[in-house]
């Protein structure tokens, strides 16, 4: 029985993997259900065989009375804004100003209109998450993220340590669907994707959490064992690889021009996108020059933001 209940589970992460975070189901939505179910009879039957890091452990029983605080393991800091071209060649002035005769390259993601969250995984358990809070210090929503299938878990590589940082998300898609059900409810409507998503998150009850179909893209490390990046691309590389959805929009450039015309180019491409972007953000490749440029008192010198003009 131990057997079976150890290869269901592995299938079911599997399947997860493949359709939460690849968006490539290898199998239906059906057999999948058919495999749950039969794990979660079988744990029921033989719970001393429940491990927290089971599929049948996304959605918690309790409701929570209300929100314990956490101590983010480093600090989670916020991003400068550039609002348009200008600003951003004046961020590469200073970065360079600040690295004399070094190369430097940026590495360009998409920034998701969502809710900033971390997540802390102990030997490739996840074992909490967390809002952003006030940068030192945030909500708990474990249970919460929990139920996010875009968040693993249990990673595909158990290293001892991993705080990782994302933004959790709710795809126009879903969000368009809640509104709808809402307004035959009579309920009030969330006024976009994001106040839906931090709404959704913000649940005393993880199991409407569970309802509401959030995503999460992860896009930096706090703390790591086991592990050392050389580069941004690297580092997004490594993170799809144990497991995580990260977005697929990244480009290195060695120019701010290059990084300049690509913001612009999304614009108007972003409105074909399944989740809202509210900008892109631009940070300097190299994990060394990163570290040699450090931090302002809220935000590190060697990233920003290009928001889109509203
Ligand atoms: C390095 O720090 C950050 N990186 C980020 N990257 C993306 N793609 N989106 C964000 N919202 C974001 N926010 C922060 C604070």
């Amino acid at each position: 029985v131990k057997k079976r209940i150890e290869e269901l589970r592995a299938l079911l992460h599997y399947h997860n993997y493949r359709y939460y975070v690849l968006d490539q189901p290898e199998i239906s939505d059906a057999e999948y259900d058919r495999m749950l179910r039969e794990l979660i009879s079988l744990e029921q039957q033989y719970p001393e065989f429940i491990t927290p890091d089971s599929p049948s452990q996304r959605v918690g029983g309790e409701v929570a009375k209300e929100f314990r605080e956490v101590a983010h393991l480093k600090p989670m800091y916020s991003l400068d804004n550039a609002f348009g071209p200008e600003d951003l060649k004046e961020f590469d002035r200073r970065v360079r100003s600040l690295l004399p005769g070094q190369e430097v390259e940026y590495e360009v993601e998409l920034k998701i209109d969502g809710l900033a969250i971390s997540l802390v995984y102990e030997n490739g358990v996840l074992v909490r998450g967390a809002t952003r809070g006030n940068g030192t210090t945030g909500e708990d929503i474990t249970a919460n993220v929990k139920t996010i299938k875009a968040i693993p878990l249990k990673l595909r590589n158990p290293i001892p340590l991993l705080e990782v940082r994302g933004e959790a998300y709710m795809p126009k898609e879903s969000f368009a669907r809640l509104n709808e059900q809402r307004e035959e409810r009579g309920e009030p409507l969330f006024a976009n994707p994001r106040n839906a998503a931090a709404g959704s998150l913000r649940q005393l009850d993880p199991k409407v959490t569970a309802e509401r179909d959030l995503s999460a893209f992860m896009y930096a490390i706090g703390e790591v064992q086991g592990y050392e990046p050389k580069t941004q691309a690297e580092l997004m590389e490594w993170l799809s690889e144990l497991g995580f959805k990260v977005n697929p929009y990244r480009e290195v450039f060695n120019n701010i021009d290059d990084v300049i015309n690509y913001c612009q180019s999304w614009h108007e491409k972003r409105f074909s996108l399944p989740y809202v972007i509210d900008g892109l953000v631009i940070k300097v490749n190299s994990l060394a020059q990163q570290e040699a440029l450090g931090f302002t008192a809220k935000s590190p010198r060697w990233a920003i933001a290009y928001k889109f003009p509203a």
